[in-house]
């Protein structure tokens, strides 16, 4: 799913106007029967009152025009109007015309002095601000903000919620609205996303408005978010006469004396991913260890007893996964360094990986075409520098990935991959997968795909998306905290069927639980 920039969703608008002879003020009607709908089809009628503040902007209008269709069904509507410019939207003022027909008149906000009681059983609908805030709100509707996220109302934020800016960092933290659900116009907003803004959103939901589809879908995008329905075109199924020589050989090279078990969790990713064959590159305290907790890899030991000395294989691998437990031993940082300048076989690089080009960045221009670098964020920061905010560290990271042409796949609540210039965000994961061991799972899961033939940005999609899901899967059985990496790689198999169970209604675009959400590897 396209994620769109403000810009382009305000010329989808207009287009989607003149190509299918609507007005405006129609479109904004279509956007309020949606919201309606939502709300109608959970309350069914109930008694709850209804707050909603509306700007004076078409954010505002989609408030006003919904208030209209909730007083007509009999809701308990309270609508305010935050009255923050004189300025109002000419689809503002029309639904303000419509409401005021059926007798009922918002109560007009002008300054702090206004703030009306809000009861914590009440529920709040904020269509203060939309896509359209440009600057920071005054200093009372900042008050007002903060007012109705005092009042403990379950929020609901239409479109964005309101101060947040859709395009750069929160002026002022304060200011924004906490919103327990977002119903987001047509698509969900990239700060969705985006540790620093996603918080503000705990829940959310796309509402599908009818922009031409011929024009979204020529439109492209800086962004996408990444469901099953986007990875199942690029799902490879297995045929069936085949052999484990058609599925590609993965080698882990990692492992240090105490770290053993990371690469035995990468190593059984890769199998449990669909890899041919798959051998294990440890020190020799390894050897034993491997042997007897994973029979199906084959394991080839270095000549350093406790740490990687001197990579030597005789094998001829697909793709290497490398960097999990290696240690930081000034040998394995030598020899590693030198295998990777020395290699034209693609490589997953994690962990120590990471942080051995972070010290030798020349060996980031000798990475193998079609290799993956896995950073979680403490790593990124090493590989990267640091940056000012979130959208600074995604121009970061886009710019990284196009100088080396590789794909970084950026891990945290939703991991975002990037790869020629694009930044693609995983839909799935949640918290519980904050524990030890779980990117060493997911970047043997991505080399399992890679040595099937999928090429690099195809594997990490499917990798990130299938790891999240695996984790969701898992917690369903036993909540967050008992979850462990070992998991994810038993529910890997659950996963893949999950991708081809058909929906019982039609698919929803939706997230959530930011609070709760993630998939931390
Ligand atoms: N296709 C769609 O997604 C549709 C979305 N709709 C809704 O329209 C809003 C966007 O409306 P817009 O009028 O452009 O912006 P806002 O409602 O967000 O209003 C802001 C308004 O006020 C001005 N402004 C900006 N910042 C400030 C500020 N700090 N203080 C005062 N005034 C400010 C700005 O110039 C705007 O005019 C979108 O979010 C959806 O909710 C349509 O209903 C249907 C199609
Ligand atoms: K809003």
């Amino acid at each position: 799913m396209k994620i769109f920039n403000a810009q382009q969703i305000y010329d989808a608008d207009k287009w989607t106007i003149q190509r299918q002879g609507i007005s405006s003020d129609e479109l904004m009607e279509r956007a309020a029967m949606q919201l309606f709908n939502w709300i109608h089809s959970r309350l069914q009628g109930g008694g709850t009152p209804l707050y909603i503040f509306c700007g004076i902007g078409n954010n505002g209008g989609d408030g006003i025009a919904l208030a209209r269709h909730l007083v007509e069904h009999g809701y308990h509507v309270m609508p305010f109007v935050v009255n923050y410019s004189e300025t109002r939207s000419k689809d503002f003022l029309h639904n303000m015309e419509r409401l005021k027909e059926r007798k009922v008149w918002p109560v007009f906000l002008n300054d702090a002095d206004d703030l009306p009681e809000i009861p914590k059983e009440a529920i709040v609908i904020d269509a203060i601000f939309g896509i359209g805030l440009n600057r920071p709100p005054a200093d009372w509707v900042v008050k007002l903000i903060q007012h109705i996220n005092g009042s403990q109302a379950f929020t609901l934020s239409v479109d964005i919620p309101s101060g947040m800016f859709v395009d750069r960092p929160v002026a002022d933290y304060n200011g924004v609205i906490q919103a327990n659900f977002v119903l987001s116009i047509q698509a969900p907003k990239l700060v969705f996303f985006l540790p620093e803004t996603g918080r503000f959103v705990n829940q959310w939901q796309a509402l599908d408005i009818g922009l031409d589809p011929a024009f979204l879908a020529e439109m492209s995008t800086d962004f996408e978010f990444i469901t099953k329905y986007e990875l199942l075109p690029a799902y490879r199924s297995r045929e069936r006469f085949t052999h484990k020589g058609h599925y590609g050989h993965t080698l882990v090279i990692g492992g240090s004396l105490g770290k053993i078990g990371a690469v035995a969790l990468a190593s059984k990713a890769a199998l449990k991913a669909g890899a041919g064959l798959v051998s294990s590159y440890v020190p020799q305290c390894g050897l034993v260890p491997l042997q007897s907790q994973l029979p199906e890899a084959m394991v080839i030991v270095d000549q350093g007893e406790g740490a990687i000395t001197n990579i030597k294989f005789d094998v001829a691998p697909t793709v290497i996964a490398m960097g999990m437990g290696l240690g930081t031993d000034d040998n394995t940082k030598k020899t590693v360094g030198d295998f990777i300048e020395d290699t034209e076989i693609p490589v997953v690089l994690d962990a120590d990986g990471v942080n051995i080009l972070a010290q030798k960045p020349e060996l980031l221009l000798k990475l193998p075409a079609g290799s993956v670098l896995t950073p979680h964020i403490g790593e990124l920061k090493r590989l990267l520098g640091d940056w000012g905010n979130d959208f600074e560290k995604c121009e970061k990271a886009k710019n990284f990935s196009l100088q080396y042409d590789v794909v970084l796949v950026m891990k945290d609540a939703y991991t975002i991959c990037w790869y020629k210039g694009r930044g693609y965000i995983n839909s799935t994961g949640n918290p519980g997968m904050a524990t030890a061991g779980s990117g060493d799972v997911l970047a043997g899961i991505i080399a399992g795909f890679m040595s099937q033939g999928y090429d690099a940005l195809t594997a990490a999609l499917f990798g990130v998306y299938l790891h999240g899901s695996s984790g969701d899967i898992a917690v369903e059985g036993m909540g967050y905290q008992a979850l462990l990496a070992s998991d994810l790689v038993d529910n890997l198999g659950n996963a893949f069927l999950a991708l081809f169970e058909v929906p019982q209604a039609p698919p929803q675009e939706s997230g959530g639980q930011n609070g709760q959400g993630g998939n931390q590897a």
